[in-house]
């Protein structure tokens, strides 16, 4: 248990104004020692302009997309920053206006139009944004940056030029699909994402793009639906942020925070409609977990697991174990939609506002979930009893009279208003399978302010916390095979990468390379600007 910090002079402010992009990488200083063996690319997304000319952007996942890179090679980092030339951003660069309604800000419609076409330009539907904000990873050997749309933009890891914008849907019968896949050993990527489809068939649909070929072909050319999920509510899809998938099977927690897709689909009304509007939380259904097998892929339709209501942005990770499927969440508790409280006006209130609206938001815990696989084998003298046998967790499964499974949680971390989020695992080694350690950014009442080292079975944290420092999603990144054999004696050392701002500092940014054991710094390279929120991002060995 640690005494929250508090932030009375709102240095976090700093991470939600807009900034410049750079013409060419500036040299950084660096501090301690860097491991001989880190030599590649960090890339990250995050939003960079927050207002167009006079007109403000309202919420954190509305400003103009900003792609981020930290080259490191031989003791030497470099930083770089551009634009993404998305539609979003050419057409508000060229009309000093914005031209594409965002997540929380709907754009107004074009003053130079006469009133009668600006009448019709109501009803057609809105043009969907392409701002890819929120993430960056590779398909193949290209690399898309992304938000939650059926657009994604490849882009250039090193120069990070804008290539091409890509609709999702000339592949795939998607709305969108999330910004946080899966990808398999083989380099074949799975996502889930909703699909509107035709006379409204509501579900949740899981894609698989296959590993690139040989002939180099666009590996999208070959992705397809592999499985479908259904809605629990017909006409209101739940929002989906992410997903577990084991060495079998596919996880779906279907959160009580819905589409209303009347409001989603029509046209979008003469008052500015934008995405946060046509949210809405369902305070009777709870939670729902749906599973699927993944090769044949086939929905489970017999399992029905149900829990209480909470919001998950983002799977932890998932394994199997002794038939059951054990899913660890971050959670914020109530179906209250957390992304109300994420408005930049609240990101940038003063001290005391921050936290009195934090108060009111639902809570965040990190918790583990058990499913049952094989409950045909559960007579109904079972009722009523715990199914889960495994020795090293409290998580229950029982099955009711109405053939559902109730579950509750193991809860492994919960402070009150301290968020553990944005999880980072060892994910080439660790994904889908039983494991120790989480990484985690601390969430202070929503304000990023420490990294976490969670082990998952002990439940122990290690922390890394600098006053006056905003870090961002800490990235693991692995000591390369290659290196390993070269170096036997030395100790696998394994390191964090986080983008720290520190706005009272001379040099008011820099990377953190961290010690993944202890936690503790090995160096740290230093710019002189001030690098604004990331949201997630990728490492790109060389
Ligand atoms: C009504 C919600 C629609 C879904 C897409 C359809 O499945 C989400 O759409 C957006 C639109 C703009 C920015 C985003 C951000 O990615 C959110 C935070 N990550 C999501
Ligand atoms: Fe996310």
């Amino acid at each position: 248990p640690f005494s929250p910090t508090e932030h009375p002079a709102a240095g976090y402010r700093k991470i939600f104004e807009t900034v410049e992009e750079l013409n060419e990488p500036l040299p950084t200083e660096v501090t301690g020692v860097l491991p001989s063996w880190l030599s590649g690319s960090l890339l990250r997304m995050g939003p960079g302009l927050f207002e167009v000319g006079a007109e403000p952007f309202h919420h954190l996942f509305d400003g103009q997309a900003l792609i981020h890179k930290f080259d490191l090679r031989e003791g030497h980092v470099t930083y770089h920053r551009r634009y993404i030339r998305s539609d979003a951003y050419v057409r508000a660069m060229a009309e000093k206006r914005v031209v594409i309604t965002e997540f929380g800000t709907a754009a107004y419609p074009d003053p130079c139009k006469n009133i009668f076409s600006r009448f019709f330009t109501y009803f057609q539907g809105i043009e969907v944004t392409d701002n890819c904000l929120v993430n960056i990873y590779p398909i193949g050997e290209d690399f898309y940056a992304v938000t939650e749309t059926n657009f994604i933009t490849k882009v250039d890891p090193d120069s990070l030029e804008t290539l091409k914008k890509v609709d999702l849907c000339d592949y795939l019968s998607v709305n969108g699909v999330t910004a946080h896949p899966h990808t398999d050993a083989d380099g074949s990527v799975y996502n889930i994402g909703n699909c509107f489809g035709k006379n409204m068939s509501l579900a949740y649909n899981i894609i698989k793009i296959p590993p690139p070929q040989k002939d180099g072909s666009d590996p999208l050319k070959r992705s397809e639906v592999v499985v479908q999920l259904p809605s629990s509510e017909r006409f209101k899809p739940s929002y989906v942020h992410s997903f577990g998938m084991t060495e079998n099977h596919f996880v779906f927690v279907e959160q009580p925070v819905k589409i209303n897709l009347l409001k989603f689909l029509s046209s979008w009304s003469l008052r500015g409609t934008n995405y946060m509007d046509c949210f809405e939380s369902n305070e009777y259904i709870g939670t729902w977990f749906h599973v699927a097998t993944r090769d044949p892929a086939a929905y489970l339709s017999s399992h029905k697991f149900r829990t209480s209501a909470f919001n998950v942005f983002h799977h932890i990770n998932a394994y199997e174990d002794q038939g059951f499927i054990v899913v660890d969440l971050c959670t914020w508790k109530g179906s209250d939609f957390v992304y109300n409280y994420l408005y930049l006006a609240n990101m940038r209130a003063e001290w005391d506002k921050v936290k009195e609206s934090a108060m009111r938001a639902p809570q965040p815990e990190v918790r583990r979930y058990v499913l049952p696989l094989d409950i045909y084998r559960v007579g109904p003298e079972e009722q009523g009893k715990n199914l889960v046998s495994l020795s090293y967790t409290t998580a229950t499964a029982v099955l009711r009279s109405d053939g559902t499974v109730w579950l509750e949680p193991e809860v492994l971390f919960s402070g009150p208003r301290q968020a553990f989020e944005f999880p980072q695992i060892n994910y080439s080694r660790c994904s889908g399978k039983n494991y120790r350690y989480v990484y985690g950014l601390g969430l202070n009442h929503f304000i990023p302010d420490r990294i976490v080292k969670l082990n998952v079975r002990t439940k122990d944290t290690r922390l890394w916390q600098e006053e006056d420092s905003y870090p961002s999603e800490p990235l693991f990144i692995p000591t390369p095979e290659k290196h390993m054999l070269t170096n036997i004696n030395m100790v696998m050392s394994r390191v964090l990468l986080s983008i720290v701002v520190k706005p009272g500092a001379e040099r008011p940014s820099f990377l953190l390379v961290l010690d993944a054991r202890q936690m503790t710094e090995l160096a740290r390279a230093s710019v002189n600007t001030i690098i604004p929120v990331t949201l997630h991002g990728t490492y790109k060995p060389r």
